[in-house]
């Protein structure tokens, strides 16, 4: 390997050697501390990747499409249905994907380069012969880069983990085995302590998910804070209204005193996030250069296609990998009013959730900063576009022109995965279509581990055997 870029050392700061950064930082922080003023602002040579400039609007064409892409698949956040446009994009562009040999890297162990299927160690970035890194993993820088060059584009997305405990419960009831134990997640979370043990058998899905998919290492006080289970400060969810529709989300409310510093649920002292936390956030700033959110599916989508110099067809998309309650469990944590028992679960799991709160109200502030510099009504008139566009798609691909029960699914091609306790929904295609309609369609609408066997039998066409010329061994 040649000599290593600033960037690229930066970026080689690994969770092991950010651990002991962290831990060093954690006894001067208090001096820190006293310097006054957000930490982060005092690392000016930590902001390692580029500045995201908007572009200049839709008649200024003056950008190349990237098509280097790692994609950091987080759990139950939306991503399976952002992979379906990464899917969709790179099988129509030819592009290789770093695949696993099954369907996630190693996962829950960190990231491995080896654990991709055709790795063959690459001595410098231009023979890195992959395009896009986007399945399930514990993110791990150092390893990622064996894989992809460091000046690709590094993205993922985060959700309220309100509403992701709310969804990893129902999916992930038998596979961690402190959900396993809880009769239900209003029981879990009145005390999470007397079924969650830390290390204990998939229970890195029943806390600070995201956090652990971010590869960030955790802090040595990681326990419920004594003021547990009460509520951090009262939650307002605000509706905005130009969101209307099935996508229609909230942001956060910040009083006004202290809408700069400290977004809804940090208002109390107790959930400020810590200088620890602090620094985990600044290093993912400096690796990532997109967090998309959830709760705000398309305007990120609309960020990203700007970001990538993509065109707005190329992210349109369906929603992957709903549960067939989620609707209701993702409008319990949206709902502009929450009645008692809902709020009072929104507030237990957000605090449960310390960590995972933090990054997500982190990456909100980041999004809606960007926003603001692609501008507000800009943004809106290519959010409704976008939902149009995904309408009609709808409409012409789709029986229904919705998401379905998995029973009325009867091509394998496109039922999904059923796991958890709630059915996974997903999509029947009209009849009749056009052959250049099907395919269409059936990208849109093919589930993330049938596309992923489908790119997979392109990237490596089975071997052929020639037919031997010994006459004898072949059948009369
Ligand atoms: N566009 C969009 N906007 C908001 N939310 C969305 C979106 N697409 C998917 N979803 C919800 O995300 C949940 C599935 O997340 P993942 O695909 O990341 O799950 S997985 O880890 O790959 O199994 C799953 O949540 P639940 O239905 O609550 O389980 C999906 O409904």
């Amino acid at each position: 390997m040649g000599p290593l870029s600033p960037v690229r050392t930066m970026r080689l700061w690994r969770p092991r050697s950010l651990g002991v950064a962290l831990g060093v930082f954690m006894t001067i922080g208090f001096g820190l501390q006293l310097l006054g003023g957000p930490f982060q602002r005092r690392l000016p040579g930590l902001q390692l990747r580029q500045s995201w400039i908007p572009s200049l609007g839709p008649t200024v064409k003056s950008c190349l499409p990237r098509q280097r892409l790692v994609f950091l698949k987080t759990h139950k956040s939306g991503s399976s249905s952002v992979l379906n446009l990464l899917h969709r994009y790179g099988d129509q562009q030819g592009l290789r994907f770093a695949l696993p040999a099954h369907y996630q890297f190693g996962y829950p162990k960190l990231f491995q380069a080896s654990k991709v299927k055709g790795y063959h160690p690459q001595s410098s970035d231009t023979k890195k012969p992959f395009h896009i890194l986007c399945h399930h993993m514990r993110f791990n820088l150092k390893e990622v880069l064996q894989v992809m060059p460091s000046d690709s584009f590094f993205f993922s997305i985060v959700r309220d983990p309100a509403a992701l405990a709310r969804s990893a419960f129902s999916y992930y009831k038998s596979t961690s085995s402190a959900f396993r134990k809880a009769p239900s997640l209003a029981a879990f979370l009145s005390n999470p302590r007397a079924f969650y043990r830390p290390g204990g058998r998939g229970n890195h899905y029943a806390r600070n998910l995201l956090w652990f998919d971010f590869g960030l290492p955790f802090p040595p006080e990681t326990r419920v804070s004594p003021h547990l289970p009460r509520d951090p400060s009262p939650l307002q969810l605000r509706i905005i209204p130009s969101a209307a529709g099935p996508g229609t989300l909230f942001q956060p409310v910040t009083t006004a005193a202290n809408s700069h510093q400290h977004p809804a649920g940090f208002a109390s002292s107790d959930f400020r996030p810590s200088s620890f936390i602090q620094w985990g956030l600044a290093w993912l700033d400096s690796v990532f250069d997109l967090v998309m959110v959830a709760e705000y599916f398309d305007e990120s989508l609309v960020l990203l296609a700007d970001a990538l110099c993509w065109g707005l067809d190329d992210v349109v998309g369906f929603m992957h990998n709903a549960q067939a309650a989620g609707e209701q469990r993702l409008g319990a944590a949206n709902k502009s009013v929450l009645n008692g028992e809902d709020q009072q679960l929104t507030a237990r799991a957000r605090a449960w959730n310390n960590l995972d709160w933090a990054l997500y109200t982190h990456f909100n502030r980041s999004l809606w900063a960007r926003i603001e510099q692609y501008g507000r009504s800009r943004l809106q008139r290519a959010v409704a576009e976008l939902r149009a566009r995904r309408e009609a798609l709808a409409k012409r691909c789709l029986m229904g022109g919705e998401a379905l029960d998995p029973k009325y699914i009867t091509d394998v091609k496109l039922r999904p995965f059923q796991f958890g306790s709630a059915k996974v929904l997903g999509y029947v295609l009209q009849s009749g279509l056009s052959p250049k309609d099907q395919e269409e369609c059936e990208r849109l609408a093919t589930p993330e581990l049938q596309y992923k066997d489908k790119l997979d039998a392109k990237q490596f066409p089975p071997t052929v055997s020639l037919p031997l010329k010994t006459s004898g061994l072949l059948p009369p």
